[in-house]
């Protein structure tokens, strides 16, 4: 067990490719040599199954070993956080597993908006702050500026701030330096009974459920019988070890560190991140402080474009909720798409994340329905239901109000496109509560309901500034809104899969945008076909497409007007027949391409 003075828990924040992955690497890389000559860890096999992760939404730990210019040897934990928007929970949960974070700062470009979410985030649990300032090797850093910056925006003291370059790996030993004489060591007591926290926990197909702990009191050991607080499970523990970054197995961890455990646990459900490990033997009189569960804020639809595919997407979303205790699925049927699933995402990354994860590791084609966000309905008998799907939406004449969730976004942005971007809030329902410059960039603080943000923002956003808005979000709460069921009828019949809640003021816009649409992926048909868009019984966009007429009466000739009449009555049936199946006239691929015109 290390001496709770010579460890440090930071972790590494950033904007986006500002290099944290890079300085990472090269902080491992810098501390590996010691690591071979003086830990006395068991390697244990080399998984290579980890770095098939992909982008990396699952909190990692690595423990370094530093020697210091003091002369001492620190253990250095390196809590890894995801940098996205989507992952704000999973963030504040790795952020308190350690009491310092890296501010890692592109020295070229500046703050950006999620430098700013996730300082905010450290700050919230009273990190200490190192600010970095990354790239000096490039022409266009501008480190005067930069800390200026960071002074004026943050409001941080950056006239110490560590300059480096972590792909020329210059000043590497800088970082370090500062992590050990800048950075509080954690505190804890080895005699005090077991707390350790649960910060994340996965499914490895070797080892079982893998459970990532810090310990805050006591100590955890290998073949030590344990008890789960939430849920009241006692298992006995396979497996104390650490990332270094391989895996290793240790004897025991003690206050302030952070490794892992297993345990002969089956379902990760079991292992809820933010519970409490104690001791069987001697129960700690509280569970630590836990986190709040990251809850699914935007649901979608999917389904197999070939029907046959249903079973192996069933599969595979289970294969990954196996490690993906945020993802949620559950079984829908669609008139349009046929069986599916109606899924829970903590945002649109992650649900993009899921959906490439399905077409490329498990080579499913998939259609996606729009994205929609969890309504709150309050009802006439004064009970709440949460809707995650519109064509759930209760009859508008027992709903007392609708409540929709909201966010509180970050801007920031080049000065140039700041009209453009306005103009984009404000069609998005968006209300402004703050603008500021910074060195030519301008702040802005938006509150928007999170509908119209899933829908196509960001993609716009980035359009309009042609790439050089960054945008971050915090969810703010739910608030009443005007929202009502949109459907989409193709000759008279609801088309489920294409149904959406909407803002009233939005739904002639989106009613017109999506018929149009549909009158150019529907192919023609021997009769008319009305495309309508429809709140309640009242139409508020049509489109019709026009009728195939089969001149079946060129046939007679002269004025058999029965003979006609007969005639003409089969057409009519067979219209009739095709109405009927209306539905399965209209060729799926329609119905996809429109969704995902929906999304682009
Ligand atoms: N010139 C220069 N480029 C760097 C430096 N550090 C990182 N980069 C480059 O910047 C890009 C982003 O670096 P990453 O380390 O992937 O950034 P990140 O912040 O981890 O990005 P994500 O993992 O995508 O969040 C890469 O192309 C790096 O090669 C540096 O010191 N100088």
């Amino acid at each position: 067990m290390t001496d709770l003075s010579r460890i440090r828990n930071f972790s590494i924040i950033a904007h986006i490719d500002h290099g944290k992955s890079t300085l990472a690497d090269r902080l491992i890389e810098f501390c590996g040599a010691i690591e071979a000559r003086e830990m006395k860890a068991q390697l244990l096999d080399n998984m290579d199954i980890e770095r098939e992760r992909g982008i990396t939404i699952k909190a990692q730990t690595v423990r370094l070993n530093y020697k210091a210019k003091d002369g001492e040897i620190y253990q250095l934990n390196l809590m890894d956080t995801p940098g996205h928007v989507d992952f704000a929970y999973e963030v504040s949960r790795s952020l308190a597993a350690c009491e310092g974070s890296i501010l890692v700062v592109d020295a070229s470009q500046g703050v950006e908006a999620q430098t700013l979410a996730n300082v905010y985030q450290a700050i919230d649990a009273n990190h200490e702050i190192v600010p970095v300032l990354n790239k000096i090797d490039l022409p266009a850093a501008d480190v005067p500026r930069v800390k200026q910056q960071i002074e004026d925006v943050i409001g941080l003291d950056a006239s110490d701030a560590v300059e480096v370059s972590a792909k020329s790996g210059i000043n590497i030993d800088g970082v370090l330096e500062a992590i050990v004489t800048r950075l509080p060591p954690p505190k804890g007591d080895a005699a005090a009974p077991l707390q350790a926290l649960i910060v994340d926990s996965w499914y490895d197909a070797y080892l079982g459920v893998v459970v990532l702990v810090r310990v805050v009191n006591g100590e955890l050991r290998t073949g030590q019988k344990v008890r789960f607080m939430a849920t009241g499970a006692t298992r006995e523990l396979d497996r104390v070890g650490i990332f270094g970054p391989k895996k290793m197995l240790v004897d025991r961890l003690g206050p302030g560190e952070m490794g892992f455990v297993t345990a002969a646990i089956k379902d990760i459900r079991d292992t809820k991140v933010g519970d409490t490990i104690t001791e069987e033997r001697r129960l700690a009189a509280t569970p630590l402080p836990g986190f709040k569960p990251s809850i699914p804020v935007v649901f979608c639809g999917l389904f197999p474009t070939d029907a046959a595919d249903f079973e192996d997407l069933r599969e595979s979303l289970g294969k990954l909720a196996l490690n993906d205790a945020s993802f949620q699925f559950e079984m829908e049927s669609s008139a349009a798409l046929g069986f599916g699933f109606r899924c829970g995402f903590l945002g649109l990354l992650h649900l993009e994340i899921i959906q490439e994860r399905l077409e490329r590791e498990f080579n499913l084609d998939l259609i996606t329905t729009a994205p929609s966000v969890v309504y709150r309905m309050h009802m006439n008998d004064g009970t709440m239901k949460e809707m995650h799907n519109p064509a759930d939406m209760p009859d508008p004449v027992k709903i007392d109000r609708i409540e929709e969730p909201w966010i509180k976004a970050n801007i920031m942005l080049p000065d140039e496109y700041l009209g453009g971007v306005l103009q984009l809030c404000t069609e998005r329902r968006g209300i402004q509560k703050d603008l500021t410059y910074v060195g030519g960039r301008a702040m802005l603080v938006y509150e928007l309901p999170l509908n119209e943000v899933v829908f196509d923002f960001y993609d716009r956003l980035k359009s309009i500034s042609r790439g050089y808005a960054s945008f971050d979000y915090v969810l703010e709460g739910y608030r009443e809104g005007d929202l009502v069921k949109m459907s989409i009828l193709v000759n008279n019949e609801p088309v489920d899969a294409l149904a959406m809640i909407v803002h009233r003021t939005q739904a002639e816009y989106r009613g017109r945008q999506l018929c149009e649409r549909l009158k150019d992926l529907i192919p023609r048909h021997l009769f008319k076909i009305p495309i309508q868009a429809a709140i309640g019984g009242r139409v508020i966009a049509r489109e019709t497409i026009a009728a195939l007429r089969k001149d079946v009466l060129a046939k007679c000739y002269g004025g058999d007007i029965s003979r006609k009449r007969k005639l003409l009555d089969k057409q009519k049936e067979g219209k009739k027949r095709m109405r009927q199946f209306g539905e399965v006239e209209i060729p799926q691929s329609a119905f996809i391409a429109a969704l995902r015109m929906g999304q682009e």
